[in-house]
């Protein structure tokens, strides 16, 4: 299997994820917060570009959520944050969601054969549905306004990590994947402090956002692998 790692969203070419299976990755916080809103029970995650795009898949009954700026958008229901995604607000429903980064690296890898998206919380479950699927891989670090967020990269390393534990055909990886792998295995000790020390994790700090980090850096702590089936994110 050969696994391919590519650093943000802006460096991704759509052509790029031809009879692939994407694994999109955005640990603060748009992948941490879909696998939390599946986990919790939503009926699905429709991931939009834009917000204008957003308000015109709303339909009836469904919630719009998502950030720009890391806040709420203005006359959305929830923002970024996976702890506003409980079972009592998102089970049975269909959610729209836009953020910043992470919907945007999912449209990106629509050409893909199968579309994964991954966080630190499912890690493990998501590395054995891309071994179930067969297909050659791309890990799509989103990033952060087009740059590389350290804490996707830690991601893309454990994913990778689980992948060569479990796998019964051999990976091979990229040079970033490769440089991904020994960040992993050099920070498994202490990957809370070092998505603390990141660009995006200052961020959320310095917006009094910590818990959103406390959260997001809790591990395979869900089995759920939401997959993209035509617009929309549901549970395999
Ligand atoms: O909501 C977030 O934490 C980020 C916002 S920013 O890139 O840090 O400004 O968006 P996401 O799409 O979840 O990376």
């Amino acid at each position: 299997m050969q696994v391919q790692v590519i650093s943000s969203v802006n460096e991704a070419s759509s052509a790029r994820f031809h009879h692939k299976t994407a694994i999109i990755i955005d640990v603060l916080r748009a992948t941490s917060t879909i696998i939390t809103a599946i986990s919790a029970g939503a009926l699905c995650v429709v991931p939009a570009e834009t917000v204008m795009e957003a308000r015109a898949m709303h339909r009836p009954g469904d919630l719009l959520g998502g950030e720009r700026f890391c806040r709420k958008i203005a006359g959305f229901d929830l923002g970024n944050s996976p702890e506003e995604y409980t079972e009592q607000v998102v089970a049975g429903k269909r959610i729209v969601l836009t953020t910043t980064n992470g919907t945007r690296a999912i449209h990106k890898s629509m050409r893909a054969d199968y579309v994964l998206t991954a966080s630190l919380l499912n890690a493990e479950a998501c590395a054995r549905a891309a071994i179930d699927l067969r297909r050659d891989v791309i890990i799509l670090c989103a990033g952060s306004h087009d740059e590389f967020a350290i804490e996707d990269g830690l991601c893309a390393g454990l994913v990778l990590d689980k992948l060569q534990s479990l796998s019964q055909v051999a990976i091979e990886t990229d040079d970033f994947g490769t440089a991904m792998l020994a960040l992993y295995r050099n920070r498994s000790n202490r990957i809370k402090e070092t998505v603390l020390s990141g660009i995006s994790g200052r961020r959320l700090l310095k917006l009094g956002m910590k818990r959103d980090i406390e959260t997001c850096t809790a591990i395979d702590i869900y089995h759920d692998v939401p997959r993209l089936n035509g617009d929309q994110l549901t549970r395999i």
